[in-house]
């Protein structure tokens, strides 16, 4: 089984007060995994537990496998963040223009060379679905995008450094149904060539999406169709 991350019994601590889990799963190379739950019960910690991004307090246990190779707490790197890479509920825009925010981790976290850059970026746009609403203003400031094209610009950052997995948080909750099913269709556009684990709250778009289900409450438990990718 080819499997991009593998988590086993995976728990957040706050203290010595179990937070989130345990949890166990695995992610197989190109699939799309939807994580599931009630309000509360872990889902966005997970993710930043992945990638090594816990907030100030939090520690987790358990093992975790990037690619086999396992990752002990605290020792994500920057290879490690340029593999699993998350794009938070919030879509994250910085100043500068476009392409500034498309090709941000390429220049800050990959140091890619500027011969590739404007390549990367134009192919990561399209991944994204943005490229023909962008492609004539790639230099004018991200901040006038519309929430949906955000969405898919920070979808595009990640892309851009053609990452192992995708860690999506609630990419579609603050969109209209229209945006909703462009970043829906980007989404689908990826599965076969990335991994994706998407957070949902919207069972409809899970099964629009998702080749499985990983269910988070309490305890954490796994739905048999993700148990059979484990
Ligand atoms: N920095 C923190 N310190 C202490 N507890 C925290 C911290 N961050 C999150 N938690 C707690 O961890 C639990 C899981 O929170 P999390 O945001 O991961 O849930 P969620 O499933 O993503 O919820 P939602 O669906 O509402 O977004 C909650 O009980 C939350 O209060």
């Amino acid at each position: 089984m080819d499997n991009v991350i593998a988590v086993r019994q995976l728990r957040v601590l706050s203290r010595d007060k179990t937070l989130v889990g345990p949890v166990s799963f695995s992610l197989e190379r190109g699939s799309t995994t939807g994580l599931c739950g009630p309000s509360g019960a872990g889902k966005s910690t997970v993710l930043r537990a992945l990638v090594d991004l816990l907030p100030t307090g939090l520690t987790r246990d358990g093992d975790l496998q990037v690619l086999e190779r396992p990752i002990a707490p605290g020792k994500g790197d920057a290879d490690l963040r340029a593999k699993i890479v998350l794009v938070p509920q919030t879509p994250v825009v910085f100043g500068g223009s476009i392409l500034d925010n498309a090709l941000f981790g390429l220049r800050h976290i990959l140091r890619a060379p500027r011969e590739v850059l404007k390549e990367r970026a134009e192919q990561a746009l399209r991944e994204a679905g943005l490229w023909k609403e962008v492609s004539d203003r790639l230099d004018s400031p991200a901040q006038n995008l519309s929430a949906g094209q955000r969405q898919r610009l920070c979808l595009a950052r990640a892309l851009a450094l053609e990452p192992e997995c995708l860690l999506l948080d609630e990419p579609t909750s603050a969109l209209d149904e229209q945006s909703r099913d462009t970043v829906e269709q980007s989404i689908a556009a990826l599965r076969g060539s990335r991994t994706v684990l998407l957070v949902s709250h919207d069972p409809a778009q899970v099964e629009r999406l998702c080749d499985t289900t990983v269910h988070l409450d309490q305890p954490a438990t796994v739905s048999p169709a993700a148990a059979a990718v484990s």
